[in-house]
């Protein structure tokens, strides 16, 4: 199957408040177009499918951000784990009514994280597929229950699924809540560049037109019942990251009250910080026949380019919404 020949019902971003918003953010831009709807509310979903009438699924719609999970984990277990239910259950209702080829060729297509493995030690070796699963943050738990489920509704109702788990993504659109987009907007502003700890917390970063080739290779190729581990092999430590991201600002934007670095400010650690991800991504590049393009170096220029040529999208993202204490303010 090519996903550019079929409908793919893409589910992403349907969830509550803040999910609606950065709909309507990304809206406004006329670049898209959605269908809106509560991913917990199965009528919708259902009725989505009536709408669409999709060859596959790809499910992207989850509450991501770490922090606010320990913040709040309600909405989490809301929108990722009965959010999921609901839509393999619309799915099911929907793949049940298909002629034979039609149900044969569907995919139900997983979007999921590294962070479902848990933690990794500085010289353990990086994630695989056959990892055994260890969540320990209330995001994480939520992201491995969903994945249970859809491994669940493959074995138990025969339901063709299949899940992806990804590094860290970063890139253009990045939500100004995550590290990367809140460091370089924070740069870029003059303001302080808050750091989690002593830093030194490793995370694998992908750029996200890399994800989204994979994830388009995984839908038209994807086995059922299989997984497939995604990543571009680009761990850096948390201030490398920032301090990257102040070399490259720097050069493309000189600050006249000198380098960026000055504002890094080393705060208070995020409960049960998680030390290391890392994934290696050999059986998805050799199964789907993908490998990603940028190095860490290459994407985070683009990104910070895009950044200072897209103010208009986060400034108003920051001034009308997003003020809270989870979006760049520095805790100590
Ligand atoms: C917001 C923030 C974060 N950090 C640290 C915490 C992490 O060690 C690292 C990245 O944090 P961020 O919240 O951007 O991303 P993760 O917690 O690694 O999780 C992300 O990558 C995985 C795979 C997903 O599945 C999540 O959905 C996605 O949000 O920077 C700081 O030091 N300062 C900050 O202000």
């Amino acid at each position: 199957m090519r996903a550019t020949d079929h409908s793919v019902l893409n589910v992403d971003c349907m969830t509550y408040a803040a999910s609606t918003e950065t709909v309507e953010d990304a809206a406004a831009t006329g670049r898209y177009e959605f269908a809106q709807a509560n991913i917990v509310d199965g009528a919708a979903m259902s009725h989505l499918f009536e709408t669409f009438r999709p060859d596959a699924v790809m499910h992207l719609a989850a509450e991501s951000h770490v922090d606010r999970s320990i913040d709040g984990p309600g909405v989490f277990i809301q929108t990722n784990v009965v959010g999921t239910y609901s839509l393999l259950e619309a799915a099911r209702k929907y793949w049940l009514t298909l002629e034979p080829d039609a149900k044969k060729a569907f995919r139900f297509h997983h979007i999921s994280t590294d962070e479902v493995f848990g933690a990794l030690e500085a010289n353990d070796p990086p994630f695989t597929e056959t990892t055994p699963y260890d969540p320990r943050s209330p995001y994480s738990a939520s992201k491995a229950a969903s994945d249970h489920l859809v491994r669940a509704w493959y074995h138990t109702y025969g339901l063709p699924t299949f899940v992806t788990n990804t590094t860290n993504n970063y890139g253009i659109w990045h939500f100004p809540e995550k590290l990367i987009p809140l460091v370089t907007i924070n740069a870029i502003e003059g303001k302080e560049l808050p750091v989690y700890g002593k830093g030194d917390n490793v995370r694998d970063w992908l750029f996200v037109e890399d994800h989204a080739e994979a994830l388009v290779k995984a839908v038209e190729n994807g086995v059922p019942g299989e997984t497939y581990a995604i990543g571009a092999r680009q761990p850096r430590t948390n201030l490398e990251v920032v301090k990257t991201i102040c070399a490259v600002l720097d050069e493309l934007l000189p600050d006249p009250a000198g380098p960026r670095e000055r504002l890094i400010r080393y705060v208070s650690d995020r409960p049960g910080h998680d030390f290391r991800y890392e994934i290696d991504p050999s059986h998805a590049e050799q199964a789907l026949d993908w490998k990603a393009k940028h190095t860490f170096e290459t994407g985070i220029r683009r990104t910070v380019q895009w950044y200072l040529d897209n103010r208009d999208w986060w400034e108003s993202i920051r001034a009308r919404r997003y003020t809270g204490n989870r979006l760049g303010t520095v805790k100590e």
